[in-house]
């Protein structure tokens, strides 16, 4: 009997062979997703694919989000980490310093955030190689993914991450797919799509359905999908949507001109952690994907994210008789920054029992002052409901 790596690798040799035609865009879906349910059961903690068993790196969750640290060995993580977190974490210039996750923890414009040094990942981490899938493990449940690149290296390294990554579920910058199925009884299958499909049939639809064992059902295609968007909707439990920022390390080594360069590309911080340059903007980026991220959750809104800088408003709660709560307050989007929005990013149950809201600061001309559900809340004010 094979095990799930070698079936994975026949798999792709025979995708690798196949041209992609009319006659064989079936076969093809099938293949991929028969990849797909190779690859989620190599991930399970109780297959035989290798790899796998031993202690994970897992830590307990503080702060309001947590950000994991992802690179190859000595691209200056831990360096990072005891530059930002004043955790001092073990650096050095020889490989796999890090053996083990190493949390810290930082206060930024009042929002507590959790940082995660982790080891370095090789290539091929994801199908067992070192401890990489614990490593991704860990990184698969933070809110925000730093991979640290060093700019000395090819810069295809960050190809290769970004692939480890990918192969553990891990979709970057990214969201979901925006396509439902629903599961029938029977009728056979139902596709309809609201924009031209130009990367994918109905054959290759119905060979990833039927490899699923979803012979009726009706599918809504709202997107441009392809057929990897497909099997990560059927995959969902197993994928999770993460931003990344992409923190290029070492910039004291190169030019001028080459800095440059490194400007253009997106969702990436150049900075040098060991002499600190650059870190602060790399704060700021950070504390507003995390904060969006939290406000997200908070308010129960979709999980989508846009890579625009968000104007936050921060507004401190205020308990009766006490004074403000510094520490954390409850971050607001400047376009979504009302008394109610208040209430509904705390509790939902709040608004039912709403009078009026005691504020003080810059949205009000008295101090403090009462105010309606409509009122709008300004930076910094303090709120009491
Ligand atoms: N020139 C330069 N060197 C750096 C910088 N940051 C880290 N280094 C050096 O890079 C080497 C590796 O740093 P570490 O922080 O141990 O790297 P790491 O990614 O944590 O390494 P592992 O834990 O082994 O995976 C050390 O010799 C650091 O001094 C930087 O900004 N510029
Ligand atoms: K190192
Ligand atoms: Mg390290």
């Amino acid at each position: 009997m094979s095990t799930t790596v070698e079936k994975i690798k026949e798999i792709e040799a025979e995708m690798a062979r196949t041209q992609k035609n009319k006659a064989t865009s079936f076969h093809l879906g099938q293949l991929k997703a028969k990849l797909a349910k190779l690859k989620r059961e190599l991930l399970t903690p109780s297959s035989s694919g290798g790899g796998g068993g031993g202690a994970g790196f897992d830590v307990a969750r503080t702060g309001v989000a947590s950000i994991g640290f992802i690179g190859f060995p000595s691209v200056g993580k831990s360096t990072l980490m005891s530059r930002l977190t004043g955790q001092h974490s073990e650096a050095a210039a020889y490989e796999f310093t890090t053996l083990t996750s190493v949390p810290g923890q930082v206060m930024y414009n009042g929002a507590p955030l959790q940082m995660i040094d982790l080891p370095g990942i090789i290539e091929g981490a994801k199908d067992g190689r070192g401890r990489g899938r614990q490593v991704i493990a860990v990184a698969k449940t933070c809110h925000l993914i730093f991979i640290i690149l060093d700019v000395n290296k090819p810069l295809t390294d960050k190809r290769v991450i970004e692939s480890e990554l990918e192969g553990f579920g891990i979709r970057i910058n990214k969201e979901p797919p925006n396509i439902t199925f629903k599961k029938k009884d029977k009728g056979g299958l139902n596709i309809t799509n609201t924009v031209p499909l130009t990367h994918i049939d109905h054959d290759e639809i119905k060979a990833v359905m039927s490899e699923y064992r979803i012979n009726s059902a009706d599918i809504a295609i709202r997107c441009d999908a392809t057929v990897d968007d497909l099997i990560d909707v059927l995959e969902a439990r197993s994928r999770s949507y993460i931003p990344v920022i992409y923190v290029l390390n070492k910039i004291d080594a190169i030019s001028i001109e080459e800095l440059d360069l490194l400007y253009r590309i997106p969702n990436a911080v150049p900075i040098s952690s060991e002499h600190g340059w650059n870190v602060d903007e790399l704060m700021e980026v950070m504390y507003v994907l995390s904060m969006w991220i939290t406000v997200t959750i908070s308010s129960k809104l979709t999980c989508s994210l846009r890579w625009e800088k968000l104007k936050l408003v921060r507004v401190y709660t205020k308990p009766k008789g006490k004074m403000p709560d510094y520490s954390a307050p409850v971050v607001l989007r400047s376009t979504k920054c009302t008394v109610e929005d208040f209430c509904n990013a705390i509790h939902r149950s709040i608004i039912e029992q709403f009078k009026t809201a005691i504020v003080y600061g810059k949205s009000v001309k008295h101090q403090p002052q009462r105010v309606g559900l409509s009122h709008e809340l300004a930076d910094e004010d303090i709120g009491n409901v």
